[in-house]
């Protein structure tokens, strides 16, 4: 019997890079995805994470429209690294890049897309070959995440007052802090964020456009040391950590 043989095509994946920030609570003159780590870039070591990795297909980087440090990069002209114009917030450059990976690379809805923050250099291979391996069969999509280890209190909203005060614990077994990558189907990334974006609702994460859509994505446990650079103690901390992982010497 003639099979007509079924043209079967295997979703690619793509990292997105939101790197347009101006990196307000660290202070520095310069955005600190381009602050220099062990002679390097912060931006450098999250790069070449993924324009190496064999199973992405490329790689798209939001930036800011008048980015003036892009250019001095390493990777700046590398073949497996296209440009988005940031946004406003991360948000709107995660919505922006996902327009440029199906405009301009031909990435389809059913190809999975893979945001990492510009500003985490330290995020383990293991890791993110972990966070790949469980998305065959995942319906939803996947975050990697570590499990929070210290009390948690929530501060009372206190008037005309310098002192903040607990309102209450909360219980902390349920509790995770949401890292990154977080990955999720190009087509529903897309749809979910542009609903959150249309009602206004600007998610700090990937991971709550999908869940104000209705879906639960994965918890996938990282390693702590997956620290997102943010306030300028953080910066030797990637430092010893990137040392620790052999990645610097
Ligand atoms: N409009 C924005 C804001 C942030 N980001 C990126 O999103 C990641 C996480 O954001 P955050 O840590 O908040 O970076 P900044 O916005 O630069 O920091 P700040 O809020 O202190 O200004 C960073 O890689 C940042 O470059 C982005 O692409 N576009
Ligand atoms: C995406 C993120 O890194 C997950 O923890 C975090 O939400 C980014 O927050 P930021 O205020 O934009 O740094």
């Amino acid at each position: 019997m003639n099979h007509a043989h079924s043209s079967i095509i295997t979703p690619r994946l793509w990292a997105l890079i939101p790197a347009a920030g101006v990196g307000r609570r660290f202070g520095a003159t310069v955005p600190k995805q381009y602050l220099e780590l062990g002679g390097r870039r912060v931006i450098d070591y999250v790069l070449e994470m993924f324009i190496f990795h064999p199973k992405l297909s490329g790689c798209v980087v939001a930036l800011d429209r008048n980015d003036p440090y892009w250019n001095d990069g390493i990777y700046a002209a590398h073949p497996n690294i296209h440009r988005a114009i940031g946004g406003n917030e991360r948000c709107h450059s995660v919505n922006n890049a996902l327009a440029t990976l199906t405009n301009d690379l031909g990435a389809q809805d059913d190809d999975w897309v893979l945001v990492h923050d510009a500003a985490r250099p330290c995020l383990r291979r293991s890791d993110l070959d972990a966070l790949i391996a469980v998305l065959t069969n995942e319906p939803v999509g996947v975050l990697l995440a570590v499990p929070v280890h210290d009390t948690v209190k929530q501060s009372q909203l206190t008037e005309n007052e310098k002192i903040v005060r607990v309102a209450t614990t909360v219980a902390r077994s349920t509790l995770w802090r949401a890292y990154t990558p977080q990955v999720f189907r190009l087509g529903l990334l897309r749809q979910a964020l542009n609903q959150a974006l249309a009602n206004n609702q600007l998610v700090t994460d990937d991971a709550s456009a999908i869940e104000l859509f209705g879906l639960s994505p994965r918890l996938v446990e990282g390693h702590a040391d997956n620290i997102k650079i943010t306030r300028p103690e953080d910066l030797p901390l990637a430092q010893f950590f990137l040392i620790q992982q052999g990645r610097l010497c």
